[in-house]
């Protein structure tokens, strides 16, 4: 279990990037959501205990993290969302390099990097300088570098990021997996993602946490009062405006039927997150 609490986290330029933000999250899969600039990667850097907070408390599985960072670095995988690499270093001299930072014994690094080559599809060019990959294989990279050592805790900052999509179904399968015995904080712009993989979310907005938990609980407010129209509603809050082949697709909020034409829908977390940024101030 992961817990925080009261957690402050303010720039030296005085941007206030978390704001007494107090979460809970059970081991399994869980998402964060927010738009730019929300706070969420300063969250997962100070989860990770690249940064201090301010004040406020982390514990993981009774670990007090800011007294004793190196006891949760051992458990940790952490993908940021951009990460630089040694140029000329393969793939697998950088993973190997990766277990011996996070002493992992030989023959056990041995068996972990050849499943996780395998996992993420690498091992035909493991031995090729990482800087010489596509953004996509990069990513991969840094996806295995991150389940290296079986971690415990891992925090994904956009992993699917430039996956093709067969890729990113690969990263899905794998997560759920992993997911079972394991806390996967998992942040991504892809609210669909979020939706499909995690159990729980957490909505963040300038630096707040202003909503968390089960993620069929965030959406049962909206259940029932989902339509879609094809031209703008004249009632009711419209909660999304998109498009399908092309046409005009709006989604509403309302309690009764908005529009003879108009077509109950599933609420849907995407429409959950919508709705949540409609009614906050940007
Ligand atoms: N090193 C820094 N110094 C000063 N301000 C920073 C720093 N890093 C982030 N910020 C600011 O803190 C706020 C939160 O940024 P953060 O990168 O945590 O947001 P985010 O939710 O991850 O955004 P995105 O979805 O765009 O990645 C933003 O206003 C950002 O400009």
């Amino acid at each position: 279990m992961l817990s925080i609490s009261n957690l402050n986290k303010t720039y030296f330029d005085g941007t206030k990037a978390i704001s007494n933000i107090s979460l809970q999250c059970p081991t399994g899969m869980v998402g964060l959501l927010g738009p730019n600039g929300a706070g969420k990667s300063t969250l997962m850097r100070t989860l990770a205990c690249l940064q201090p907070p301010d004040s406020g408390s982390i514990t993981f599985n009774g670990i007090n993290v800011l007294q004793n960072p190196n006891a949760l670095r051992s458990q940790l995988g952490y993908l940021p969302q951009s990460f630089g690499v040694y140029p000329h270093m393969s793939c697998r001299q950088l993973l190997w390099h990766i277990a011996t930072l996070k002493k992992i014994d030989k023959r056990q690094a041995a068996q972990q990097i050849a499943t996780l080559l395998s996992l993420t599809n690498l091992t035909q060019v493991a031995n090729k300088p990482v800087t010489s990959y596509s953004g996509g294989m990069r990513q991969r990279f840094g996806i295995a570098q991150a389940l290296l050592g079986d971690p415990k805790f891992i925090i994904l900052d956009e992993p699917t990021a430039g996956l093709d999509p067969l890729e990113r179904q690969r990263l899905h399968s794998l997560l759920v997996k992993i997911s079972k015995q394991t806390l996967v904080l998992l942040s991504t712009h892809i609210v669909e993602d979020i939706e499909n993989l995690c159990s729980r979310a957490a909505i963040m907005m300038q630096g707040k946490i202003v909503d968390s938990g089960e993620i069929a609980a965030l959406i049962a407010p909206l259940s029932g009062k989902i339509w879609e129209m094809d031209r703008r509603p004249e009632c009711g809050i419209v909660v999304s405006e998109s498009y399908h082949f092309g046409k005009d697709r709006w989604r509403v909020y309302h309690s009764e039927i908005p529009h003879t034409n108009a077509i109950a829908c599933e609420a849907t977390l995407e429409d959950r997150y919508f709705f949540q940024l409609n009614k906050e101030p940007s």
